[in-house]
């Protein structure tokens, strides 16, 4: 397996580098691609980590000769929050950044899988969509947005509040990636009951939980070693299913037959095509059904954004 990380000397590129490095499969190829000159520094830094993954490192401005023969592009590259911005203040340098990177991809490895994480998702996965399309490359299997980072906070706050072991949580989220857009469906966690004011309560914590690491940090960034953590687990969850393991299932920001959104996040099947098999989202709480119809215009709104900006 190989695969390319795009923005790969980031706070988010490097952590998701080094787990890359320690746990891909033996054989795979990690392909490090940043503008930042440090790269093919950051990429001689973990090649002396004794695993059997190699590790190339490319900086410049044009990524092709690092996607060459990608299974999996992972792209992070972009700018990140400060207090006070939203996510969706991030689109007049993020957008173009996307656009050019994919443009790109659809190039030098058109079948391989594409993870967006560069904000904001909800907007930037319609627009390397639209980049597909435009380049008659797009299989609306293979492009994803990571909103893994959602389902690993709710799994660990919810293990908190309630006393669990964090590894028996098992949780969906829907929508998409930002405030009101991220909905875990909490009704649905196995073995655990939640009071009302809980509900309410965990829920917004979890749609606010990108802002707690901004403000935390204080103008130094947003999330990115629970990021690289929530990337390193749908790039794992990405290759089992190329190589043919069976119920590899994650949420995922993804051109579905969803009937509320052209792109949201559901449980997907992945395969050897990507996704297999879309999941049904299941029976939601009165609390849930009112959260996902209130968050649609929104959602809508962020997807068209992204389809003008190609257009
Ligand atoms: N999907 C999600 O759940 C999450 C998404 N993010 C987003 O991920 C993105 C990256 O965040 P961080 O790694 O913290 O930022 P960072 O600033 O640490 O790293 C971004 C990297 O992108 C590189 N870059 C900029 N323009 C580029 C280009 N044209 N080509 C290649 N590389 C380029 C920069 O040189 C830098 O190394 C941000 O947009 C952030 O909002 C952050 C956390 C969670
Ligand atoms: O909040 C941000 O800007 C970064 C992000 O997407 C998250 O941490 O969920």
């Amino acid at each position: 397996m190989k695969v390319a990380v795009l923005g790969a000397a980031g706070g988010i590129g490097q952590a998701l580098a080094l787990l890359l490095k320690t746990q891909l499969p033996a054989g795979s190829e990690l392909s490090l691609y940043d503008i930042a000159p440090v790269t093919p520094g950051v990429a001689v830094d973990l090649s002396h980590i004794p695993t059997a993954v190699t590790v190339k490192g490319f900086a410049g401005e044009d990524p092709s000769p690092a996607l060459v023969g990608a299974d999996v592009v992972l792209i992070s590259a972009g700018v990140a929050r400060k207090p006070g911005m939203d996510r969706s203040d991030l689109f007049n340098i993020n957008a173009g950044i996307v656009r050019n990177l994919v443009e790109k991809v659809a190039v030098v490895c058109p079948s391989a899988l594409i993870g967006i994480i560069t904000n904001p998702v909800n907007t930037t996965v319609a627009i390397a969509a639209e980049v597909l399309k435009k380049a008659g490359v797009y299989d609306k299997n293979r492009l994803f947005g990571v909103t893994t980072l959602d389902v690993i906070r709710s799994e660990t706050f919810i293990a908190e509040l309630k006393g669990l072991n964090v590894a028996d949580v098992k949780v969906n989220v829907i929508g998409g990636h930002s405030g009101v857009t991220i909905l875990p469906l909490l009704s649905q966690v196995e073995g655990v009951s939640f009071t009302d004011e809980e509900v309410a309560a965990l829920t917004k914590r979890i749609q606010n939980a990108g802002t707690e690491v901004v403000e935390a940090k204080a103008g130094g960034g947003s999330a990115t070693l629970s990021m690289g953590q929530a990337a390193f687990r749908f790039c794992m969850s990405l290759i089992r299913g190329l190589q043919g393991e069976a119920n590899v299932v994650e949420c995922a920001y993804i051109a579905g037959d969803s009937e509320y959104a052209p792109l949201f996040a559901q449980p997907v099947l992945l395969g050897k095509q990507g996704i297999e098999k879309i999941l049904a989202v299941g029976e939601l709480s009165a609390f849930e059904v009112q959260a996902r119809d209130s968050m649609l215009d929104t959602l809508k709104a962020d997807i068209q954004l992204g389809v003008d900006f190609v257009k």
